[in-house]
């Protein structure tokens, strides 16, 4: 006996070594990953199976099997009974549950995160429609607020403006090399909730988890990053639990450089194809940088060009529902930053494929922003990014007056003003058009421009509403309606999986147009007869497959994708591609082999 468990232990070591050979040559063979440096020789101490608890790409907790656990040399170090995966998610269902605040929840799920990837994941996925809203979208808001508290370990890199010069050498220092996706943030608009300087990093962090929960984007291939120019918010700047640079943020040539240098290099340390997400940066950086970066950079900004797509996405189900053409619409816009453009944006390009001109779209969207509409005559004037928007009409501030003068039939909030629409303000909707749609957009829930329950309580139950966090229920005439999150969520994950799995070099906003159609092909009867014009959130994770799908399609029809030649069914490859939530055998294949062969294999290794 005891010389069989001697010889497991020997062919441990040298099947072990061929593994991590393996894993540099098949970056892919996750389960393998970051056992060992990939630099230093494996060296078969006991802390090696105990890296298999400690790390959380490769701890399966009680589910490592009896022959995993003996084969790993961690027997007695985890408790004997084996649980399945299906029993560790039911075990997290009843743990969770014993927290009744959000922000409890959150940390639970963090540190599940910290402890057992595969289990965090498997475990969003059992009811992303539950926790979503934990791991994001509100909850991610408060976390961040609270970030100096919740911060535990590592999840991704601070790269701070006195890095400038060095900050290839500090990418270097993150032990992966082949990481595809990258979410950066520089904390100044986190949501609605302004300056948060490096707190905001949690916003990173949680948007990268979606790429891997709703759209299987593999979690070592994701890298989150706040950059720390300073902060604004003199609160956070005392606060003795801040953990960002205690100066104000540098603006000018001295940040645009330092993002320059930062775009340089994430491809020198990543490769061509890294793909850049820009999030929660505020207006004019967000504008700046999408306009700098996006040709020459596989580079797009979630915030302008993801909730365009989402919010047009709403708008073709909403249009389709109530029989209209997108263009028998009038858009009245609260809010005319960068998501507010991005949507008028993307919404005339829809509305020219209906065939009329781009003018004729144009004019049929209204913006405000604080200093009131988008008056070409106003003083100070429009914004530069918005300048195509500008109307010759008499410069007002009151936007309660502008949704009885224009008569909007769509009113978008991307205003972080929360309560912006009044009861006065829906009720003339409900005059402007027999469906009016209310989008409520900004983030997180106490910033949104209305409640659910105002929007029908005010508009005799028929507009058709949507919000950019999620609202309970509503109750109204006897029936109870389910509104949709026009977030984002819907599109980045599968976008980035697309653009991942196509190699596709530059991200046009026309792959944002493929996104918000497949997602509004998705939205059925049944959704709108709840009250949504979005998918159920029950299916977001095979919306994100189809998206990835039509937008690798895309970038093929329009010559950006670098993945060649085509693979001939590019559905099964990006599937193939996808993380797999269950966990995989420890065993590798080589002990397997029948005891013959396997000695001889050994006596030649000697
Ligand atoms: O994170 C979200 O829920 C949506 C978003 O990008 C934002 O509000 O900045
Ligand atoms: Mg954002």
């Amino acid at each position: 006996m005891f010389s069989v468990v001697q010889k497991t232990i020997v062919c441990n070591i040298s099947a072990v070594t061929r593994l991590t050979v393996l894993s540099i040559n098949k970056p892919d063979n996750h389960a393998n990953f970051s056992v060992t440096p990939v630099n230093s020789a494996f060296s078969p101490n006991r802390s090696s199976g105990l890296d298999y608890i400690r790390t959380r790409h490769l701890n399966k907790g009680q589910a490592f099997t009896l022959e995993e656990r003996q084969y790993l040399g961690i027997e007695g170090l985890i408790p004997p009974d084996y649980k399945t995966q299906e029993q560790q998610i039911e075990i997290c269902t009843l743990a969770i549950e014993r927290f009744a605040d959000p922000l409890n929840k959150y940390l639970f799920l963090s540190e599940l995160h910290e402890r057992n990837e595969r289990l965090y994941y498997s475990f969003l996925a059992s009811d992303v429609e539950k926790y979503l809203p934990i791991v994001y979208t509100p909850t991610v808001g408060l976390a961040c607020q609270k970030f100096g508290y919740t911060y535990r370990k590592p999840k991704g890199m601070f790269v701070t403006i006195r890095n400038k010069g060095r900050v290839f050498q500090l990418l270097k220092n993150w032990p992966i090399s082949d990481v595809y996706a990258i979410v950066v943030s520089d904390g100044e608009r986190i949501l609605g909730l302004g300056d948060l300087g490096a707190f905001g990093m949690g916003i990173p962090i949680g948007k990268l988890a979606l790429y891997t929960a709703l759209a299987g984007v593999k979690p070592h291939r994701c890298l989150p990053i706040l950059l720390d120019v300073g902060c604004n918010n003199e609160s956070l700047l005392v606060d003795p639990m801040y953990i960002g640079l205690r100066q104000k943020r540098k603006a000018g040539k001295e940040y645009d450089d330092f993002i320059e240098e930062f775009m340089q290099a994430c491809v020198r340390r990543f490769g061509r194809h890294i793909l850049i997400q820009f999030e929660d940066f505020a207006r004019d950086n967000a504008v700046n940088l999408l306009q700098k970066y996006r040709n020459d950079y596989c580079a797009f900004n979630d915030d302008i060009q993801g909730t365009a797509s989402i919010i047009v996405a709403g708008i073709i189900a909403a249009s389709k529902a109530v029989n209209k053409k997108i263009s028998q619409n009038v858009f009245l816009f609260l809010g005319a930053g960068a998501a507010g453009v991005g949507i008028a944006d993307l919404l005339v390009m829809i509305m020219m494929e209906e065939g009329i001109s781009k003018k004729e779209c144009e004019d049929k969207i209204f913006l405000f922003d604080v200093d009131g509409l988008l008056a070409n005559k106003r003083p100070g004037g429009v914004p530069n990014h918005a300048k195509h928007f500008g109307k010759d009409l008499a410069p007002s501030k009151d936007f309660a007056a502008a949704v009885v003068s224009l008569k909007p039939t769509c009113l978008i909030g991307v205003s972080t003003v929360g309560g912006a629409f009044t009861p006065q303000i829906l009720k003339q909707m409900a005059k402007n058009a027999e469906r009016p749609l209310i989008f409520a957009l900004s983030n997180p829930t106490s910033k949104a421009e209305c409640t659910a329950q105002d929007a029908y309580d005010n508009t005799e139950g028929r507009c058709i509403f949507a919000s950019g966090s999620p609202f309970p229920p509503v109750k109204y005439g006897g029936r109870e309606y389910h509104t949709g999150q026009g977030n984002n969520s819907y599109v980045f994950p599968g976008v980035g999986l697309g653009v991942i799995c196509a190699n596709i070099s530059v991200i046009s906003d026309a792959l944002f147009l493929t996104a918000a159609k497949v997602v509004a092909n998705n939205v059925t009867s049944e959704d709108i007869k709840l009250g949504r014009v979005f998918p159920s959130l029950k299916k977001i994770r095979n919306v994100s497959l189809q998206i990835a799908l039509a937008v690798a399609e895309k970038g093929y029809q329009t010559n950006v994708a670098g993945l060649n030649p085509k693979p001939k069914d590019l559905e099964q490859y990006i599937k193939n591609e996808i993380y797999k939530l269950k966990y995989p055998s420890l065993i590798p294949e080589i002990i397997k082999y029948p005891e013959q062969e396997y000695k001889m294999k050994l006596n030649r290794k000697k």
